[in-house]
This record gives structure tokens, sequence and C-alpha cells, in this order.
């Protein structure tokens, strides 16, 4: 690592021994083609002008590969483009403190596994309702608060209408979801260039433990999905949302939408900064199969449980999982 004080951890020519992980963990095919195979929604498309209605397409997606994009969402690229580069710009300061009350940033030191870290950085922090919690968000840089809580007011009403449409596709009650996924978490990555991505991994496989989860990565590549046992890469479409379904909704869906495993690998040239917002159940609510998916031929497969108790069995946000549920208040 070169000393200058400006130099970053990710300044180096060859990847340090602490960032390579083991054999079996790290990515082959980062080369792989991009998967034409994740559907892309026209939410502008309807069912009177001749299309298949997009609430179809997100379920049999839903269904079939857990992830799909969506295009012509009506959230202006503006807002999605001031959101980027103010993250730019937070990810950009020399120090940021990383643990305060109402965010969370983790360095690339910190997340490790097994003493290997993720060739990544990661600011989280709670945003419903923002009037109640934008206080506690980033002071800097200064326009952080206001041009973050302009983004999520569109993420909200995307991801209610989305939740909505799915609700209608599994035949459950208009606004079932309502109420039930009022609990929503930023998660913002900053994946820098890395002088060999075939040994580190931005993010490890995982699945999300949220409802859904809605994702910008802008135009760069790096999310991959887990399909037929291989892993593919996610296509990058600029102003386009990646939806997944997290395992909140395949327990609720009764096992019909599935939430898949995915991960993050690194690239040579390019700074990738990706925003995922996770749409989750409130602490209390007791997640289980809804009552009208569950009969005597598609018996429950699943057990009633408190959100608050999945997310602690399963340390459903690594180190951090007691911090931020302290942060999300019940
Ligand atoms: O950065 C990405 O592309 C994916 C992030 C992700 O999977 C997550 O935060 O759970
Ligand atoms: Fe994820």
């Amino acid at each position: 690592m070169k000393e200058d004080k400006d130099s970053k951890w990710f300044d180096v020519e060859f990847v340090p021994k602490d960032y390579i992980f083991p054999k079996e963990d790290q990515p082959r095919n980062i080369d792989s083609p991009v998967c034409d195979s994740i559907p892309v929604i026209d939410l502008s498309n309807s069912k009177a002008d001749g299309h298949i209605n997009p609430v179809e397409s997100i379920l049999t997606a839903s269904q079939e590969i857990g992830f799909f994009q969506v295009i012509n969402h009506g959230i202006p690229e503006t807002i999605v483009n001031d959101a980027m580069n103010v993250l730019k710009e937070f990810f950009d300061m020399p120090s940021k403190k990383t643990h305060t009350t109402g965010w969370i940033y983790t360095s690339s030191t910190d997340y490790a596994k097994d003493g290997v870290h993720l060739w990544r950085e990661n600011l989280k922090h709670p945003c419903h309702p923002i009037e109640d919690c934008i206080h506690l968000w980033p002071e800097n840089p200064t326009r952080y608060q206001e041009v973050i809580s302009a983004y999520l007011v569109e993420i909200q009403k995307l991801s209610s209408r989305i939740l909505e449409m799915i609700s209608e596709g599994l035949g459950l009650q208009s606004g079932y979801f309502k109420g039930m996924s009022e609990v929503q978490l930023l998660s913002s990555n900053l994946y820098p260039p890395c002088p060999d991505p075939s040994l580190t991994l931005g993010i490890l496989p995982h699945q999300d433990p949220s409802l859904i989860t809605l994702l910008y990565q802008s135009d760069s590549t790096g999310l991959q999905v887990m399909k037929d046992g291989q892993w593919v890469n996610v296509g990058a479409i600029p102003n386009a949302f990646v939806v997944n379904i997290g395992n909140q909704l395949e327990i609720i869906s009764n096992g019909k939408l599935k939430s898949i495993k995915h991960r993050v690998v690194n690239n040579t040239h390019e700074t990738r900064i990706s925003i995922a917002t996770f749409v989750n159940p409130s602490p209390d609510c007791i997640i289980e199969p809804a009552k009208v998916l569950v009969n005597e031929l598609e018996p429950s497969q699943y057990t009633a449980k408190q959100y608050k108790e999945f997310v602690q069995c399963n340390k459903a946000f690594g180190d951090y999982t007691v911090a931020l549920q302290n942060a999300l208040k019940n």
C-alpha cells in the first residue's frame, strides 16, 4: 500500500492476503455472459394495450427466478442520479465514523468471514418513517439527508406498488402487505476496482431477510444470481431497478415465490455503487404462510415466527444484527 495520507485501502497492486477467499469461495465464472433470463418488466405496459399484464410477469419471474428488473417505473432519473452522487461523495470522505445511533458504516476491514474481508464498504440506516429517522442519518455530505429522503419517498411508493401487484398475483386481498412492510432499511455498497477479482468477493452468497429488496446498480454489473446451479450475471440496465424476493415473502407465499441466493463479484476497472432498500416486516410481525395459500393439497411448509426471532436466529444482518434491531426500535 502506498503510504501517502490520501491513499485508500484499495490503492494496491496486488490483493492483500486477508482479502483472498479460500479456493472454494472464490468466484470462478466472473466473465460469464450477461444473463438475459432475468426478466425485464415494463411497468407502463397494460393488458388494455395488448401487452402481458405486468402482474403476471412479476409473478412468473418471482416463482421461477426470484429476481426481475423493472423499467418505466416512474422514478425520475434526476432523483436517482442525485442519490448515487451523494453516496459517492459519502464514500469519498476521508474519515467516516463507523457506528452511530442512526447509521452504520462498515469499512472493508469489517464483516470478515474466517478472517477474510469483503472488497467493499457499506453504509446502512433505517429509513421509515423518514421524518422520524432522517435526523439520525449522516450529516455529511450536507445534501445527504435531503437527497436520500427524496430518493426514499420514491422507493417507498414503488415498493408498495410492487407488493400490491404481488399480492394481486398471489390472490391475496388488496392491501395485504400494507402495515406489514413499514420497516425499510437502506444499504449502500461501494465496490472499488480490484487488482484480481477472481480472488475476492464484494458480498458473500446470501439470501435477503426481507419481503422484497429494491436495488439500483446504475450501469455496472457485479451482482450474480444462482440459477440452475450456476452463478449468472444480472445485466445492468441504466435507470432500471432490480427487485428480488426475500425469505419473508417466500414464507408468506408458502414457497410459491423464491428467495434466491446471490452474491457480488468485483471488477478491475470500475468503482461500482449500489443502493439496496430492504422492505422488511416490522419486528413483532408474525410471519407465516398466508391462510388462503394453505389447503389440504398445499399444506403449510413453514412454522410461524416473529420477524425479530427470525432475524436473531439467522443473524440476518451479520455482526450488526443487534445494533440494527435497536436502531429500528420496536
Ligand atoms: O450490491 C449489490 O448488487 C447487491 C447487494 C445485496 O445483495 C444486498 O445488499 O443484500
Ligand atoms: Fe442481497
